[in-house]
């Protein structure tokens, strides 16, 4: 918008009225008042091919299945485990399976919200010198070909150390939509979230079955793209079943936002994607269960399989 915008106010391009950006490129016309100097015809094309290069935003995605009252499949992956090519690969096996958001890990050493499953695999992925560079380089290289947006996910730390403007320009020029960051205290969220929204990516903030209601009110005005709902107290893994308090922490939430939420931490099966889709969720997020079908594979290549198997049966169970 900002981009449609500098062109409109070069005197001579005017877009009409709703989504310039979407607009010329959907009409393919953007109609002039007077002969456009270069500048602004060049500005307008490249309007045009932003947004035919620009996908779909994550609140986007979550609009478009409210729409068809479908509930989004949101799996996780770790960056460079087992490898970054086979991470590239299973990217584009979760977005042809219909995945509706992808969250894609960044391996960190301190990984303090993570259960076994996945702190083994970003240790993995780290021992093979996987960084936050080769993560960006890889993602850089498939979003294109994905019709599902990427949120990545990482800890506080690898933003801080590269500091928060240069850090989110470098998300942004790799195409990602989104941003996971759990351990960021909400009081610190601000800065990152303006910074975010310089550069058109939506921060994602979490709450828990422990968050005090006002907190949680102020999380989910602040959250962009949707409200994370961590399902349980502990760490991320795998469990036998989903807590039933998740269904009243839903209401909750939902009494004071119209913003979609999503549920994460312990869903490991069809039957609780099912389950935690009939309350209501708009999403459901699996990432231990996932990483588990590369982790116990023989190779990447069956490990590919069983994920292919798996995010096929998870996204069946989903209305
Ligand atoms: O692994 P689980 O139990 O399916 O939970 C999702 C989780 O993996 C993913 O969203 C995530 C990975 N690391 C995290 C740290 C904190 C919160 C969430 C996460």
């Amino acid at each position: 918008m900002a981009f449609a915008l500098k062109a409109a106010a070069a005197g001579s391009a005017s877009f009409s009225a709703a989504g310039p950006r979407r607009r010329a490129a959907a009409t393919g016309r953007v109609s002039f008042r007077s002969a456009a100097p270069v500048v602004a015809v060049r500005a307008a094309a490249a309007a045009a091919a932003a947004v035919a290069e620009d996908k779909r935003s994550i609140s986007g995605t979550f609009a478009e299945l409210r729409q068809q009252g479908k509930t989004a499949l949101i799996p996780f992956i770790t960056a460079g485990d087992p490898d970054l090519a086979t991470t590239a690969k299973a990217l584009r096996i979760l977005d042809a399976c219909g995945s509706d958001v992808i969250e894609l890990g960044v391996p960190y050493s301190d990984p303090l919200a993570d259960g076994p499953v996945i702190q083994a695999s970003a240790t993995r992925a780290l021992a093979k010198g996987t960084t936050f560079e080769d993560v960006i380089s890889m993602v850089k290289g498939v979003i294109p070909d994905l019709s599902c947006p990427v949120a990545l996910f990482t800890y506080y730390n690898p933003i801080l150390k590269r500091g928060v403007p240069n850090f989110m320009s470098i998300v942004k020029e790799a195409g990602v939509h989104g941003l996971v960051v759990p351990d960021v205290p909400l009081e610190e969220t601000d800065v990152l979230r303006s910074e975010a929204a310089k550069n058109n990516l939506e921060l994602v903030l979490l709450t828990t079955p422990t968050t005090p209601n006002e907190r949680m009110e102020k999380i989910a005005q602040a959250s962009e793209g949707f409200i994370y709902l961590v399902s349980t107290v502990g760490v991320t893994g795998t469990r036998a079943n989903v807590s039933g308090k998740v269904q009243s922490l839903l209401q909750d939430i939902k009494k004071v936002t119209e913003k979609p939420v999503a549920v994460g931490f312990g869903v490991s099966t069809p039957e609780h994607v099912r389950q935690i889709a009939g309350w209501g969720a708009d999403g459901v997020i699996i990432g231990s269960a996932v990483m588990k079908t590369l982790e116990e594979a023989a190779s990447p290549e069956e490990g590919l399989k069983k994920l292919e198997e798996f995010a096929k049966n998870l996204k069946a169970a989903l209305p």
